[in-house]
């Protein structure tokens, strides 16, 4: 048995945008649901959401069957819990809130086996397919994704040096973190927090990496991607339900 390859990071590779949504209910009926899109990609939330290892892991059982690449996002950087949930089969983690390279390189090296890194090395799990896929361990990097957040001002002066850390997939803009830590807290649109947003993107660009964003709003996706993001979410589960219920009942009970 192979590992079936990541059409994700295929795709990213080769420039080609690659449409997520955001999966915030801890519920995998909820991301089932979102996988059945047509959506590139999915991130499971262990950040802000009601997660944790089990639940995650149920999540990415309900859409193993859907041509779709889950993306778990941990709580922090976590060289424990990036192995639990690579064994888990986690192959896309994202990874709050870094501000420099020399969290990146610990990053990649956590998530990479012997030479490169230190990931403990376990013979069986879900991510080989319960030792099916042979090749596995020899492999696993090249279907693997590290999905960096940039959400602060030192991690965007730092986005280039980050960006060329060899084995960073994705800089990825934390719109909500990076204007509050930027003093605009619900304006993402502030002209200073667009800069920022830029020179992330620059940086990436120049490395070669992609850039991503979550944009829920559909004219900022629309802006993000002619820019040049090609890893962006265009909505999230819980503001689907909630604008949706919230509009629904608004219609029928208007005065
Ligand atoms: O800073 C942000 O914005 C993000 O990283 C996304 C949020 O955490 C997401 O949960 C939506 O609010």
């Amino acid at each position: 048995m192979q590992e079936r390859a990541n059409s994700v990071k295929q795709g990213l590779a080769e420039g080609r945008l690659q449409l997520g949504l955001w999966c915030s209910l801890g519920s995998a009926l909820a991301t089932e649901v979102m996988a059945g899109s047509n959506c590139d990609w999915l991130l499971i939330d262990g950040e802000h959401s009601p997660n944790d290892l089990l639940s995650i892991m149920a999540q990415l059982q309900a859409v193993g069957g859907h041509p779709v690449e889950a993306c778990v996002r941990l709580p922090e950087e976590n060289a424990t819990l990036i192995k639990q949930f690579m064994d888990a089969g986690a192959r896309s983690l994202m990874i709050p809130n870094v501000r420099n390279a020399e969290q990146a390189k610990r990053i990649v090296a956590a998530a990479r086996y012997a030479p490169e890194g230190f990931r403990g090395f376990s013979v069986g799990h879900r991510a080989n397919q319960f030792g099916r896929i042979k090749e596995y361990h020899q492999n696993a990097h090249l279907n693997q994704m590290l999905i960096l957040q940039i959400e602060c001002e030192e991690g965007v002066r730092n986005a280039s040096e980050i960006a060329a850390v060899d084995g960073v997939d994705v800089l990825f803009v934390g719109p909500g973190d990076l204007s509050t830590n930027m003093g605009a807290m619900h304006n993402a649109g502030a002209d200073h927090v667009q800069q920022a947003i830029a020179s992330v993107l620059e940086a990436a660009k120049t490395a070669g990496k992609a850039a991503g964003i979550l944009a829920p709003l559909q004219a900022d996706a629309e802006r993000y991607i002619a820019n040049g993001f090609t890893y962006v979410a265009v909505g999230a589960d819980l503001g689907l339900v909630a604008r949706g219920s919230d509009a629904l009942i608004a219609h029928f009970k208007k005065d």
